[in-house]
């Protein structure tokens, strides 16, 4: 991994990712430096197309302009048709983190050369109802799998535990994989999803429903570190 700002991240895990895409876009500069002074280490930005996905969110604009107002890793998950079409103008905006689904291209293989050609770091998505062998195939040229706990497209959904199973198949398959959870993560959820491997845990609603974001954060933290499977 070359991307400074993606080996810091992956160093840092686990980590909890806000998912920008609840949070007050009016006042974005003011959300990052909350984010921030609370101890986020990275931020991961919902692109979606319409298309893919039955949702529109943001695009390039939005990231270069929250690239402008931060160094933190971005980890950046497209929900769109032909990502590898845009994977160019996403590190131009200042992704660190590109990762698309596997559902969403004829083949994989040309993207993701595309995309570490970038010097992003490189991930594959998977929706709950798609099996791992979509990804297995690519595991040692992947840096992470996101396993999505939700069909991608909306914040604020029920967490579907099919993804753990899937994330202690990956585990077990590749033991150094870094393991990324979107969709319905919360202080419920997040022990299960730790103890089941992973690493990255992106939080959208239960950050951004709270008036007071650092002790969400803390409390998220704090039952990460309790199903620590490296702990006893
Ligand atoms: O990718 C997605 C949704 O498609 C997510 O990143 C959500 O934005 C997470 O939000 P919550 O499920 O935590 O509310
Ligand atoms: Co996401």
């Amino acid at each position: 991994m070359t991307n400074p700002r993606v080996k810091q991240l992956f160093e840092a895990s686990p980590v909890i990712l806000p998912s920008l895409l609840q949070c007050d876009f009016g006042n974005l500069e003011r959300e990052v430096r909350q984010l921030e002074e609370d101890g986020c280490q990275g931020l991961h930005l919902d692109v979606m197309d319409g298309v893919f996905v039955p949702n529109i969110s943001y695009g390039m604009p939005v990231v270069d302009a929250i690239r402008k107002l931060t160094d933190l890793p971005l980890d950046v998950h497209l929900m769109i048709q032909d990502p590898g079409k845009y994977a160019q103008a996403f590190s131009d905006a200042g992704a660190d983190l590109l990762t698309f689904h596997v559902e969403a291209v004829d083949e994989i293989a040309p993207v993701l050369d595309n995309v570490r050609s970038l010097n992003m770091g490189t991930g594959l998505v998977l929706n709950p109802g798609t099996a791992i062998e979509a990804v297995t195939p690519f595991l040692n040229e992947i840096d992470v799998v996101l396993v999505m706990s939700v069909d991608a497209g909306f914040g604020g959904q029920a967490f579907n535990p099919v993804a753990l199973d899937k994330l202690k198949a990956l585990r077990a398959i590749k033991p150094d994989l870094i393991l990324e959870i979107d969709g319905g993560v919360n202080l419920e959820t997040i022990g299960s999803c730790r103890e089941a491997g992973a690493d990255l845990f992106v939080v959208g609603s239960a950050i951004f429903r709270s008036s007071d974001y650092a002790a969400a954060l803390d409390r998220l933290r704090l039952e990460v570190q309790r199903h620590d499977p490296h702990s006893s």
